[in-house]
């Protein structure tokens, strides 16, 4: 059996914990199905968070293109721990330290920090309820009623799209939260007609905020840049915290500053775990 994808190399990494895949198909016309995603997922090893999958830019002075999918196969129009591993993943072996990426949300750069730190330009955030996007049209999107309510959730999230929906709730202790069970039911609540990424953030000082993120798509996950961005923006919105804060995540910390330009930018480091290669037999599910 011969397969699109056959021999293609592909990169294990994480950020901070956020397990990522990096597919380069610049160069190629191949567009990955989702179910093709999902078969690459079920592969010992190469079970993913999120699958940054590279493709040659439209526009000029671009590096690249970004097709970002999660577990489910589903899409999103950013990713902020994936984009540091593709930032990674071009730099490594002498190549660009800064990037100019294209993504469904708009350009994204990254440069280099250290050799496995780097920043992100996540853009703007963008705060409308129809940009979020929400279904009812509310007017003050830092404090959205859940409505319906879901039993053990807070009332009230602050809503923040950067590139990717996001809701955002303050709870006193968020490793009390009922990640499992709230996740899920909030990710599909009829508020939100492209579901929607869920966090609980719990501020520990006017700079420090722990963080916990169920991600639309995939799940729990050990880290979100995005949504890190979207919570010190919540944060900054609400008169919680500053535009500057270290954001603790289980998997480890990253540094978002919501600058006066209204960007939103995101350092931390990534982890290069291996290189292997795509099989034909992979996906073998995906024909029948
Ligand atoms: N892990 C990502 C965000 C992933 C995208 C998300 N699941 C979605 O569908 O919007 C990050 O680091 O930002």
């Amino acid at each position: 059996m011969t397969h699109k994808l056959d021999r293609r190399p592909i990169l294990r990494m994480n950020g901070i914990g956020n397990e990522i895949l990096v597919l380069d198909l610049r160069g190629s016309d191949i567009v990955l199905e989702p179910q093709e995603a999902r078969a690459i997922a079920r592969q010992p090893g190469l079970k993913f968070d999120q699958l940054m999958v590279l493709h040659d830019p439209r526009g000029e002075g671009a590096d690249a293109a970004m097709r970002i999918y999660n577990i489910d196969g589903s899409l999103s129009a950013a990713c902020g721990n994936g984009t540091r591993c593709v930032a990674y993943a071009l730099a490594r072996n002498g190549g660009p330290e800064r990037l100019l990426l294209e993504t469904d949300a708009g350009p994204v750069r990254s440069r280099r920090e250290a050799e496995t730190v780097f920043t992100i330009d996540m853009g703007r955030p963008r705060l409308a309820a129809r940009e979020i996007p929400l279904s009812r049209d509310v007017a003050d999107t830092t404090a959205v009623m859940v409505e319906p309510k879901v039993q053990g959730a807070p009332n009230f999230f602050c809503a923040v799209n950067m590139g990717n929906p996001h809701a955002v709730f303050f709870v006193p202790d968020a490793a009390a939260v009922d990640l499992e069970t709230l996740g899920p039911a909030l990710e599909r609540h009829p508020l939100f007609p492209e579901r929607a990424n869920i966090s609980f953030a719990q501020l520990l000082t006017g700079e420090t905020i722990l963080l916990r993120v169920w991600e639309r798509g995939t799940g729990v996950t050990r880290a979100c840049g995005s949504a890190a961005c979207a919570t010190v923006v919540a944060a900054a919105r609400t008169g919680r915290a500053g535009r500057k804060a270290v954001v603790k995540l289980p998997g480890g910390d990253l540094a978002i500053a919501w600058g006066e330009d209204d960007h939103v930018l995101m350092t931390g480091p990534v982890e290069f775990e291996f290189e292997t290669e795509l099989d034909a037999s992979m996906f073998e599910e995906c024909a029948a």
